[in-house]
């Protein structure tokens, strides 16, 4: 850490769904910068007068960041923490960006047991988190990893089952699909990095204050 990134708090904000609803609640408290914005081409936005510095991700790598030290702190979801399973702290679930990981088939491949699915082929984004739901319940699988648009995989025989998130359930049943077990619910949630968090604490105390008083006043709007 140099004294520059000392004097700075350093905020990691992700691309995609996430970054609106984090950079808005953020400014409510007090936390923003001039042209913080998602499709900004910059990637390091700075508010020279609060000293606080925005750096904007790829949604799978801010964990990363925070876990380096390269974010002091960051917003990101509890799928991605559990996936990337990276050594930072979990301050605050934030309450916002609700969703579900499950596993879904093609209708007419339910099955009458979840064992039933035993070495069937699973397309998903989270590998880990996939792999360890399926040895949990004592069957293995083949494990196709994808980055996105993964309902698709069933629909042309990529894969028989997908572990994905569901919000609506939309996608799904677009697409004749339907859920067979819920592997976790997830939300945002507020990380630091190991050494910010003792190095940096008032500040970032004062940010984890601020976001809980904000999350308890939506829970009772
Ligand atoms: N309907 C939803 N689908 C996916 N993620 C959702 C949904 N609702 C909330 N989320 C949360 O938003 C986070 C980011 O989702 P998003 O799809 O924007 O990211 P991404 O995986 O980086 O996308 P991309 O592959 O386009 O970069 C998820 O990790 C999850 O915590
Ligand atoms: O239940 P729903 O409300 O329909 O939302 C779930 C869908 O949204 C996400 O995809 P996203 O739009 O992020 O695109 P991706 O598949 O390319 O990741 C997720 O992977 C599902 O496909």
């Amino acid at each position: 850490m140099t004294s520059n990134d000392m004097d700075y708090l350093t905020i990691a904000l992700p691309k995609g769904k996430l970054f609106d609803l984090s950079a808005s609640r953020l400014a409510k408290i007090g936390y923003t910068a001039e042209g913080l914005s998602e499709n900004s081409r910059k990637l390091v936005i700075a508010n020279e007068t609060e000293k606080i510095r925005f750096i904007i991700t790829k949604t799978a790598d801010l964990p990363t960041y925070v876990e380096y030290g390269a974010a002091d702190v960051g917003i990101i979801g509890k799928d991605v923490l559990l996936e990337e399973n990276k050594d930072v702290y979990e301050l605050l679930d934030l309450k916002f960006g609700f969703c579900r990981m499950m596993v879904a088939v093609p209708q007419a491949l339910k099955q009458e047991k979840l064992t039933d699915y035993a070495h069937m082929r699973v397309a998903t984004k989270y590998p880990r988190v996939a792999e360890s739901f399926f040895h949990g319940i004592g069957i293995q699988m083949e494990i196709i990893k994808l980055n996105g648009s993964i309902e698709l995989a069933p629909m042309v025989g990529l894969a028989e089952i997908i572990v994905d998130l569901v919000e609506t359930g939309r996608t799904l049943k677009e697409n004749n699909l339907v859920e067979v077990a819920q592997i976790h619910p997830a939300t945002a949630r507020f990380i630091a990095n190991r050494v910010s968090f003792k190095m940096k604490f008032d500040r970032i105390n004062k940010m984890v204050e601020g976001l809980k008083a904000l999350v308890e006043s939506e829970g009772k709007a």
